[in-house]
């Protein structure tokens, strides 16, 4: 008896062991209630996040939100007003920067002019001469640069600069790797492409990442999880999908992709129409909050033009809603159509349509077509449109 008790423990140990071990692989990398003051602005508010392990973060938002701030932080260029920053169960909020185990890449490249590439990118190494040769061979060849080894940074295009701070930034195999906004002076073509190689190598490494962008495409592709950031707060955090699909304010739907924002009417007894005509929503849990028992409230719905369909035939008793196609222009291999709404002709909703949608061929204009929102793809916001 006492035998099997001391193997149940064992295991509830373990099994606690094992919980615990996978918490801290989830919150790896914990920064919490970080503040900072510039005099008597608040650049950054009460931040808390927790990133995982191998992750790749994008800190995304517009110019001034607090984005560079924070990574600076995390990086130890800038002191926090309060708060800290927690690695692998260590405190590091107040160590110097070189005691932070983190490599960096600015959007300047700063490579140091009068040094060659390999010098560049081994710089940070302190092992002797042939091994670091042979080092600094490795990391070339893991971005590809063979053969820069004797040029300058003048010799080389943006794409390549950028390519040996990346190297020189994970020479020293850091636990950490810091991007601020590394790809946004290179131009489109060269910029895709460092990106999609910027992943490979991440996931091949599996080296945590945490990257600053304004660029929401660049975050959407690029990122496993995207913290959205507004006025020194983060907004929302959730993977590309959740942010795109179920944004949780309208500033973040606003920031991330293009949307119909339709004027709508919610009555007291919690039903919601647009243009008279009944509509269902996804997050109907946050109706409640906004009914008014006494009078109707003017709520605005979001839909992605993606989202919005266009029947091949009118049912009687369907959702859908009679509309007049005004416009259509191709896109991306899609049409978009911007619609009419019969029953109100000031409300227009755009509508992205693919060849194989049964929709496809009714779209011309002056046409009149079936449209539906679908409920799962509606979100209702507080408040009429701006
Ligand atoms: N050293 C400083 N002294 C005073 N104000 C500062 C300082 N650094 C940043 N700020 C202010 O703090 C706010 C946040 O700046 P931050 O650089 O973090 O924004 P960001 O989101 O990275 O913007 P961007 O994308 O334009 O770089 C801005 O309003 C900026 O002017």
């Amino acid at each position: 008896m006492k035998f099997e008790n001391h193997n149940v423990f064992k295991k509830a140990q373990e099994n606690m062991n094992l919980n615990e071990a996978m918490a801290d692989e989830n919150r790896w990398l914990r920064i919490h209630s970080i503040n900072k003051k510039f005099d008597s602005f608040t650049a950054l508010n009460d931040i808390n996040l927790q990133i995982k392990k191998g992750e790749f973060l994008c800190l995304l938002g517009p110019s001034g939100c607090g984005k560079t701030t924070l990574l600076r932080i995390i990086a130890g260029l800038e002191a926090q007003d309060s708060g800290g920053v927690i690695m692998s169960g260590r405190e590091i909020g107040n160590l110097p920067p070189a005691k932070r185990n983190y490599g960096i890449v600015f959007q300047s490249y700063a490579l140091f002019p009068n040094l060659t590439v390999s010098a560049n990118v081994g710089y940070a190494l302190k092992s002797n001469r042939v091994e670091k040769a042979k080092r600094v061979s490795e990391l070339l060849d893991m971005v590809d640069l063979n053969g820069t080894e004797h040029r300058y940074p003048a010799q080389l295009s943006g794409g390549q600069q950028q390519r040996v701070a990346l190297a020189r930034a994970l020479a020293t195999s850091p636990s950490l790797l810091l991007l601020d906004e590394p790809l946004s002076a290179l131009d489109a073509k060269v910029r895709e492409k460092v990106r999609q190689e910027l992943r490979h190598l991440q996931k091949k490494l599996g080296v945590t990442t945490i990257m600053v962008t304004h660029d929401q495409d660049e975050a959407m592709e690029i990122a496993d999880t995207i913290a959205v950031m507004s006025n020194g707060r983060v907004e929302q955090v959730g993977t590309p999908e959740q942010i795109y699909r179920e944004p949780a304010s309208r500033f973040v739907a606003e920031f991330v992709g293009s949307a119909n924002w339709l004027s709508a009417q919610l009555s007291s007894d919690g039903k919601i129409s647009l243009a008279g005509l009944p509509q269902k929503v996804m997050n109907e849990k946050a109706l409640s909050s906004m009914v008014n028992v006494e009078s109707t409230t003017e709520v605005t719905l979001f839909c992605r033009p993606e989202n919005v369909q266009i029947e091949a035939h009118w049912q009687a008793n369907s959702q859908a809603m009679m509309a007049e196609v005004e416009r259509v222009e191709f896109h991306s291999g899609q049409r978009r159509a911007c619609l009419s709404l019969c029953a109100n002709r000031a409300i227009r909703i755009l509508a992205d349509v693919g060849p194989n949608d049964a929709g496809y061929p009714l779209l011309e204009v002056g046409r009149r077509v079936p449209v539906t929102l679908p409920a799962h793809s509606v979100r209702v916001f507080h408040g009429a449109e701006k």
